[in-house]
C-alpha cells in the first residue's frame, strides 16, 4: 500500500481549516506547530506543512501527491495539477483597488499606471485580456500601503471583508478572480485507491457540513404539506407520537436555504422543531 503525502499550509489563513477537515475525516495525527511533517496513525498518509506558495509545485512534481491551497496560488504558479474538490473555505476575491479620491475611473485609465501586487501573473493575464498596459510592481506583502507611499497608483490583492482596503484609504475598482481553498492532486495518482477513499471521506464531511438534521412534530392533517417541503436523503422518516393523530418527522435540510425552510415548515404546521449538526453523510 502506497503512503500518500498531502501538503497543507503550515500557518496562515488556511492552516486551521485544512487540519480540521482532515481530522473530521477520521484521520488521527499530531499537529505540533514546530513539526513540518506528521504521520497519520490510522491511514497511509503523511502531512507536509509548507508555505502555501510552494504547494502547487510540490504537487505538480509529485513530491506531494495531494495538496490543499487557494485557487489564486494555483493560478499564480501555473502549476499543472488536477482539481479534485472545492473545499468551501478561504473564500476571497482578487481585486484591483485604487485610492478613494483617485482619478482612475475606468479600466483604460490604468494604462501607464503602476499597480503593486503579490500576484503578477494573474494581474498580467487580466491586463493582457483587457488590452491594458500597466507597470506591474511585484511586492511580497502589505501591498495595500503602496498607493499611500507613492509606490503605485493602484493595487491588486486579495479582498474578503474589504476592511484592509478601507483602513488604507482604498476602494475596490475591478474584480479579477474568485478563489477558495481546493484539494489538488498530482496527475499520476488519480487511480490510487487511497486517494479515492480520502476523497470520499472529504466529500462526506463537506456534505454533512452543508446540511442539518431536523426533527419536528406535526399533526397527520398537515403531514403531506410538511413532507412536500422536506426531501431528506431518500425520503423523510415518519414515526408516530404517543399523542393520537400526531407524528414526528426526521429529515435533512440544506444549510443554504435553512431559514426559508424553517419558516415554511412552521407555516405548514410544524411544531417543536429540533435542528442538529450532522457529522458525516455517506451515500
Ligand atoms: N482575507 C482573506 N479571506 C479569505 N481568504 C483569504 C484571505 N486572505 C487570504 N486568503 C486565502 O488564504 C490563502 C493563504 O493566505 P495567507 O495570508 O495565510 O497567505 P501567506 O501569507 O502567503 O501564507 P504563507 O506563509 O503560507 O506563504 C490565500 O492564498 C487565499 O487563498
Ligand atoms: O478584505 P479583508 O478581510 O481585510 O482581507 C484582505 C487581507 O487579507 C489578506 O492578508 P492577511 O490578513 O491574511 O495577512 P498577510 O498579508 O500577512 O497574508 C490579504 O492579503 C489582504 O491584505
Ligand atoms: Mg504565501
Amino acid at each position: 500500500m502506497k503512503t500518500l503525502k498531502i501538503a497543507i499550509q503550515k500557518s496562515g489563513r488556511l492552516n486551521e481549516k485544512s487540519v480540521e477537515i482532515l481530522k473530521n475525516c477520521g484521520l488521527s495525527f499530531e499537529n505540533y506547530k514546530s513539526s513540518l511533517i506528521s504521520t497519520v496513525q490510522n491511514f497511509p498518509l503523511e502531512i507536509l506543512f509548507l508555505r502555501d506558495d510552494d504547494i502547487p509545485e510540490y504537487v505538480q512534481d509529485g513530491i506531494a501527491d495531494l495538496g490543499i491551497v487557494g485557487e489564486n496560488v494555483i493560478t499564480e504558479t501555473q502549476a499543472e495539477v488536477e482539481y479534485l474538490q472545492r473545499l468551501g473555505f478561504g473564500k476571497c476575491t482578487l481585486k484591483i483597488a485604487v485610492q478613494t479620491g483617485s482619478d482612475i475611473q475606468k479600466l483604460e485609465d490604468l494604462n501607464g499606471k503602476a499597480i503593486a501586487t503579490s500576484y503578477p501573473v494573474i494581474l498580467e493575464n487580466f491586463l493582457v485580456e483587457k488590452g491594458i498596459k500597466s507597470d506591474i510592481r511585484t511586492i511580497s506583502g502589505s501591498v495595500e500601503i503602496g498607493p499611500g507611499l507613492g509606490l503605485s497608483d493602484a493595487i491588486f490583492d486579495i479582498v474578503s471583508t474589504g476592511g484592509t482596503l478601507k483602513s488604507n484609504g482604498l476602494k475596490p475598482f475591478a474584480d479579477v478572480m474568485q478563489s477558495e481553498a481546493v484539494l489538488i492532486g498530482n496527475k499520476s495518482i488519480l487511480d490510487n485507491p487511497e486517494v479515492a477513499e480520502l476523497l470520499q471521506r472529504i466529500r462526506s464531511v463537506l456534505s454533512a457540513k452543508s446540511n442539518k438534521y431536523v426533527v419536528l412534530n406535526v399533526s397527520k392533517d398537515n403531514l403531506q404539506k410538511v413532507v412536500d417541503l422536506l426531501p431528506g436523503v431518500k425520503s423523510p422518516t415518519v414515526v408516530p407520537l404517543f399523542e393520537p393523530n400526531w407524528v414526528a418527522v426526521h429529515s435533512v435540510i440544506a444549510e443554504e436555504d435553512f431559514w426559508d425552510k424553517i419558516n415554511s415548515l412552521k407555516a405548514a404546521g410544524a411544531e417543536g422543531i429540533l435542528v442538529m449538526p450532522i457529522e458525516k453523510i455517506i451515500t
